[in-house]
């Protein structure tokens, strides 16, 4: 069991005490903009994450998830905007000392045994996690001896969210921290994690995965081309997000347009967030949050139509389609 008494010797603590308004935000991201050369990686974020949350990043590649995280950890800084990590600069060590992160890349020592690098890690700080029992809470005690040169991916990223909590951290921030793990070590790592946040632990975690947002998550902000596109609860916004792709053939198409040409009346369907047409085939794709009702729809409203196809859309089907609702907006 995780034992997560605070010390009365910790640096922060007292700080953490008389400032007790930042402790209930460790994270707060003001109007922040990070620029690389041209390329905006994040565009006037606003954000605050607060104590005892478990926040899911989602965000197609390049969204800004990883930029957002090197700015909370202090790793880079932003061009404009603050940021504060427990009410301080995110390079104060004070505030540092809080903060457990895994990158996306976790560059390893090859020849330190995995019991080493998680005494070494853990003499860092001030109160750590017994090393035994870090281990086993991330299924690593069979592992303890094995250079992590020899470990798999999945043994290394595992081991790498260990460290991330080898200094019983307040705050963990986790980038992609199930990349390339299989569907078990997958609930290994997401039961710790729910574990460590169940005793208090603040988690951010970044995905591509809808799937993991899910299994984690109380709290997910989507990102997309630097800017926050939702910010909810997971039932919300996965609402949003969990999208049909039903895709069609019409019998009328390539008659005269007009309000009653088979495209048009595809766009009087209620229930459709976006509708495209594939160049290539000129099939008519619409995206949904109910396949269902959008058949019973076109079969009511009398829609010559056939070949229908229905499937879950793509995350980035999802992310377009909130694309337009913010510019709407
Ligand atoms: N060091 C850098 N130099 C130049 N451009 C960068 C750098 N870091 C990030 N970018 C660019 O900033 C944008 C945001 O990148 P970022 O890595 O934050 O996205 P991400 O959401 O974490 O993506 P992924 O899921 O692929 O990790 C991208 O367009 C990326 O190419």
């Amino acid at each position: 069991m995780i034992d997560h008494v605070r010390t009365s010797t910790r640096p922060g603590a007292g700080d953490a005490l008389r400032a007790g308004r930042d402790d209930d935000v460790p994270v707060r991201v003001r109007g922040v903009t990070r620029r690389f050369d041209a390329t905006v990686a994040l565009d006037d974020v606003t954000l605050d994450v607060h104590r005892g949350e478990i926040v899911g990043l989602l965000g197609p590649n390049g969204a800004g998830k990883t930029t957002l995280l090197s700015l909370v950890s202090g790793v880079r800084r932003p061009d404009a905007g603050t940021v504060r990590l427990f009410g301080r600069d995110p390079r104060d060590a004070v505030a540092r000392v809080r903060l457990g992160t895994t990158p996306q890349e976790t560059g390893l020592p090859a020849t330190l045994r995995v019991g080493e690098i998680a005494a070494f890690v853990a003499g860092h700080y001030p109160d750590p996690m017994p090393v035994g029992e870090l281990l086993e809470t991330f299924g690593l005690t069979d592992l303890a001896r094995r250079q992590t040169g020899g470990l798999s991916g999945g043994q290394k990223r595992r081991l790498a969210v260990a460290l991330a909590l080898a200094g019983r951290p307040d705050l963990v921030l986790l980038d992609e921290p199930t990349t390339g793990l299989d569907v078990d070590a997958r609930h290994v790592l997401w039961d710790a994690l729910r574990e460590f946040h169940s005793r208090g632990v603040t988690v951010v975690v970044t995905s591509h995965y809808l799937e993991e947002i899910e299994a984690l998550a109380e709290r997910v902000v989507v990102v997309d081309h630097g800017l926050v596109l939702a910010d909810g609860t997971l039932r919300d916004v996965v609402g949003r997000v969990a999208l049909r792709r039903v895709t069609l053939s019409l019998d009328d198409d390539g008659g005269a347009p007009g309000a009653s040409s088979g495209p048009a009346r595809l766009d009087a369907l209620t229930g459709v967030v976006r509708r495209d047409t594939d160049p290539a085939t000129g099939r008519h794709v619409l995206l949904t949050p109910d396949a269902d009702a959008l058949v019973r729809e076109l079969v009511t409203a009398g829609v010559p139509f056939h070949d229908l196809e229905v499937r879950s859309a793509s995350l980035e089907e999802a992310f377009l389609s909130l694309t337009r609702e913010e510019v709407a907006a």
